[in-house]
């Protein structure tokens, strides 16, 4: 099929629409980065900057504080640990919401940092609770590089989370990567586009539903990426954020006062809900 290629896995086409796109994604960052420019827009509102409106669930080893306001859930741990635990169990949950009432499960994975913090979902008691074979898998953005490449987002997920749990083949949608970012960003909107049919809202979109980039000032220089009409139908966005490093981008983002600049992030408004996954060094200034 269209968004096949021969490399670590083969490839084939599912027949049935997808009804949702439910999405995990990490925060898109706040430098422009080639697979997030197309999310570059407006800045985001306040969430939860005020602690005392956080609603504190303690567990015996594991400390989670949600707070929820217009934009979303916020969910703080502990550590990265707990974050782990906590994307795994909310993973979980949807799935196991989706697949007792849909025959497919539609889940679009970024890179990075969320692909480690997906390792809890492939241990006890979680992997055994899942359906996989209800699984559709997609990238939101992904390097223009060989599958079999160590910047490969598919590479990446393959090795720490695929490769471990019962999804078909045939179920994992990886770009072509035989083609140029132009041609490999069309082709993947194809046979998206194969695969949303009749009855999707998303059907009607007519703008550019995957994108490329050429100059991308993380490297590699070439990217695709979702544009915001696929990121936004999804049912439920998760965004995983861990570690000090993410903290002024994240107080810039859901902090007292949002950055004017623009953050992609801001765009980000899935159809059912919003979930940020948070340790508190990424916390640390909201
Ligand atoms: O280059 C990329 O980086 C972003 C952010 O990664 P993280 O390690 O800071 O979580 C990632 O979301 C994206 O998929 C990837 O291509």
């Amino acid at each position: 099929m269209a968004c096949s290629s021969r490399s670590l896995l083969s490839f084939s086409s599912v027949r049935r629409s997808q009804p949702s796109i439910p999405l995990i994604s990490p925060l898109v960052a706040q430098k422009p980065r080639s697979c997030t420019l197309a999310l570059r827009s407006k800045g985001v509102s306040l969430i939860c900057s005020n602690p005392k409106k956080f609603r504190a669930r303690t567990r015996s080893s594991m400390a989670e504080v949600t707070a929820d306001n217009g934009k979303g859930k916020v969910k703080v741990f502990d550590s990265e640990e707990e974050v782990a635990v906590g994307l795994a169990k909310y993973t979980a949950d949807i799935s196991n919401k989706i697949t007792n009432e849909k025959s497919s499960f539609t889940v679009v994975l970024s890179g990075g940092s969320l692909i480690h913090s997906l390792r809890k979902l492939v241990e006890a008691p979680y992997i055994d609770s899942i359906e996989w074979g209800k699984w559709h898998v997609f990238w939101v953005d992904e390097r223009v590089v060989p599958k079999d490449h160590v910047d490969s987002n598919y590479k990446l997920a393959y090795d720490g989370f695929l490769s471990k749990v019962p999804i078909p083949p045939g179920q994992v949608y990886a770009i072509n990567d035989a083609l140029s970012a132009e041609g490999a960003a069309d082709d993947y909107e194809t046979c998206l586009k194969h695969l949303v049919t009749n009855g999707h809202p998303l059907v009607k979109e007519n703008k550019k539903w995957v994108t490329f980039i050429k100059d991308s000032p993380k490297p590699p220089p070439e990217r695709i990426t979702f544009t915001f009409p696929v990121i936004n139908s999804s049912a439920y966005i998760a965004m995983v954020v861990v570690g000090a490093g993410k903290a002024p981008v994240i107080e810039a983002t859901l902090g007292k006062s949002p950055n004017s600049e623009v953050l992609p992030v801001g765009m980000v408004s899935p159809e059912d809900e919003m979930t940020w996954f948070f340790d508190k060094q990424a916390a640390s200034k909201i």
